[in-house]
């Protein structure tokens, strides 16, 4: 086994507690930064996953809302919702150190997407990161970036359920490989993910998003799940015009993806009838990530010169009904 390291969860929700708890029970010195009702349950009973009808527990090292109360850690994994990172971004300071490695494990575009990105320029996108205060507060060469390929829920604050799937991928920003990738891939393995380090995250990132472009907002504008949305003709060719203008914004920026939307839309409507995270989130009068997963795919087709009606439709429909139901801000 690796040895023991400090990792700080940043959002002990559903994904910050299934690899809070999974870390923990793999010998890691795992606390979290979380607040209110999942603070005094992580305070009472640790951490807390049910996979299989099991309920795994797992002692939470320092549990607080206050930064400075964990200290440094070798490890930070943010795992908020879209809407709440700037806020959270501002609070980490206390956990980092010179060699702390900050993984943000979240949908959509992360704020460090176009840094380093040729052609493009390295101011940070409006849509996730307005005015840089994301970038300035968690310097670049910190990140691993990072896709979860899983389904999980809260079924009470601090209990994490394990729907299905256990992947997770990483790798540097700038791609290729790094010894620290390589490190931190082997101990998510060792707590039981199906981890791997990749060479290109910043194309397997786009290549997630391309499919929740699409099915989380308009499942969250309809209040239909993914099976119902694609059964639909007129609504799948509007899903798959938008993805179009996606793949073709991927290719300016060093990330073609190789699939048809048709090819997609056939894996993604084998999940049958079920309900997208935005529409979780709607349901439950969550904010809606709509920033980062869509609001930022518009912005960066400005940025290449791509036009993008769909996109733009897709976007501005969203974000009106987000503004209606008081789950949208900007
Ligand atoms: N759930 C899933 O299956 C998957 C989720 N994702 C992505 O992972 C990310 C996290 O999603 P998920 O885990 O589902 O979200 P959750 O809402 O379950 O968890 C987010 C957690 O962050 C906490 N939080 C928010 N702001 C703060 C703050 N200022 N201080 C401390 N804690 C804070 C929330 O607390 P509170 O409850 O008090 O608001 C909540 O516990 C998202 O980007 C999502 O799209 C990706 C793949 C799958
Ligand atoms: C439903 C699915 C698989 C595609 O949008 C998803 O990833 C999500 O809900 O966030």
């Amino acid at each position: 086994m690796s040895t023991p390291r400090r990792i700080a969860i940043v959002g002990a929700g559903a994904i910050g507690g299934f690899l809070g708890t999974r870390l923990a029970l793999a010998g890691h010195r795992v606390s979290a930064l979380a607040r209110g009702q999942t603070l005094q349950a992580l305070q009472q009973h640790g951490w807390r996953l049910r996979e299989a009808g099991e309920l795994h527990q797992a002692p939470c090292a320092t549990v607080s809302d206050d930064a400075a109360a964990l200290g440094p850690q070798d490890l930070v994994v943010i795992a908020v919702k879209g809407p709440a990172l700037a806020a959270v971004a501002g609070q980490l300071a206390p956990l980092l150190d010179a060699h702390t490695v900050v993984l943000p494990a979240m949908n959509g575009v992360p704020w460090w997407f176009v840094q380093g990105l040729p052609g493009i320029g390295d101011t940070p996108l409006d849509s996730v990161d307005p005015g840089g205060r994301i970038a300035s507060a968690i310097a670049l060469p910190r990140v691993l970036g990072c896709v979860v390929h899983a389904a999980t829920g809260t079924s009470a604050p601090g209990v994490v359920e394990h729907r299905m799937g256990q992947g997770l991928i990483i790798g540097e920003p700038a791609g290729g490989e790094s010894a620290r990738a390589n490190d931190w891939a082997a101990v998510l393995r060792e707590a039981g993910f199906d981890a791997t380090a990749s060479p290109r995250v910043r194309y397997d990132i786009w290549f997630k998003l391309w499919g929740n472009l699409t099915m989380n907002p308009v499942s969250a504008i309809t209040g239909a799940t993914v099976d119902r949305v694609l059964d639909d003709p007129l609504v799948r060719a509007f899903c798959s015009a938008a993805m179009q203008e996606a793949a073709e914004i991927g290719r300016r920026i060093g990330c073609s993806i190789d699939q048809a939307p048709d090819d997609r839309h056939a894996v993604t409507r084998k999940l049958g009838a079920i309900s997208t995270s935005m529409l979780q989130d709607v349901q439950a009068g969550r904010p809606m990530e709509l920033d980062a997963i869509v609001g930022a795919v518009h912005e960066l087709g400005r940025r290449v010169n791509v036009p993008t009606p769909n996109v733009d439709a897709l976007f501005g429909l969203a974000r009106l009904f987000g503004r209606v139901k008081d789950l949208y801000k900007n």
